[in-house]
């Protein structure tokens, strides 16, 4: 039997672009948070969720009726592999074109897995990798080369098999602490948002990515962050 899973995507601007999947159903029923990890998986096993925020976009204008956040769910994990490679290389093309640049935040989990696709054909070739510039969401305190580490799964199961220019890969650095990592990658950040590689938001005066792909636990945790339990 195959597990569940569900993806949460949040896109800046992703109201311009096609839609992301296939079926769209009503809100999944709520359940309360309880423990990390201590859950059994809540959704049904054979469905996978997709949820593009567009109501979260990046930019914080107030969404409007019509961007509310859709719950797309999945019969089968490989539809969902299948839209997410096509909408996450539609977004990088948008982006690319639009200013050059395209910012993608990653967590670990099995989002990687789901994004297998886009290292086959058609996306291997037709995707403009040399724009990419990828980020993590990241609480797991590791070496890169650890078995637990979020960027040797990206490594292994994407980044390993496309062209992303090497100094576009933005890993947490591992010979730092964890307060030293922060530190160092958020002067990373910053000077990537003054040479204008990560955009900022008209709107809010923030620095904002082009769009975050984040595996969801089924409890709902992101990065071992509790979904609160007013969500
Ligand atoms: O531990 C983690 O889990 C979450 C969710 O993972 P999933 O396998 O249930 O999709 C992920 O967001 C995080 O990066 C990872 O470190």
């Amino acid at each position: 039997m195959s597990t569940s899973m569900s993806v949460s995507v949040s896109a800046a601007a992703s109201s311009s672009l096609p839609p992301l999947a296939r079926r769209r159903s009503p809100p999944a029923s709520r359940v309360p948070f309880k423990s990390l990890r201590s859950l059994p998986r809540i959704l049904s096993s054979a469905r996978k969720l997709l949820l593009p925020a567009a109501s979260m976009a990046t930019d914080g204008a107030a969404p409007a009726a019509s961007s509310k956040r859709d719950l797309l769910i999945f019969d089968a994990e490989e539809d969902l592999a299948q839209s997410l490679a096509k909408y996450t290389a539609d977004i990088s093309k948008k982006f690319a074109a639009e200013r050059g640049a395209f910012t993608v935040v990653v967590s670990g989990g099995s989002l990687i897995k789901a994004l297998r696709k886009l290292a086959e054909p058609p996306y291997l070739e037709t995707v403009d990798w040399s724009k990419w510039h990828v980020f993590w969401v990241d609480e797991r305190v590791v070496p890169k080369d650890h078995a637990d580490s979020n960027y040797k799964l990206a490594y292994d199961g994407l980044l390993s098999k496309v062209p992303i220019p090497t100094g576009q890969v933005y890993a947490i650095n591992d010979a730092l602490s964890a307060e030293g990592a922060a530190d160092d990658y958020e002067t990373i950040l910053r000077q990537l948002v003054k040479n204008g590689v990560i955009a900022m938001s008209a709107a809010t005066g923030f620095p904002k990515f082009d769009v975050m792909l984040l595996g969801m636990g089924p409890d709902g945790h992101i990065a071992s962050l509790p979904r609160p339990p007013s969500c």
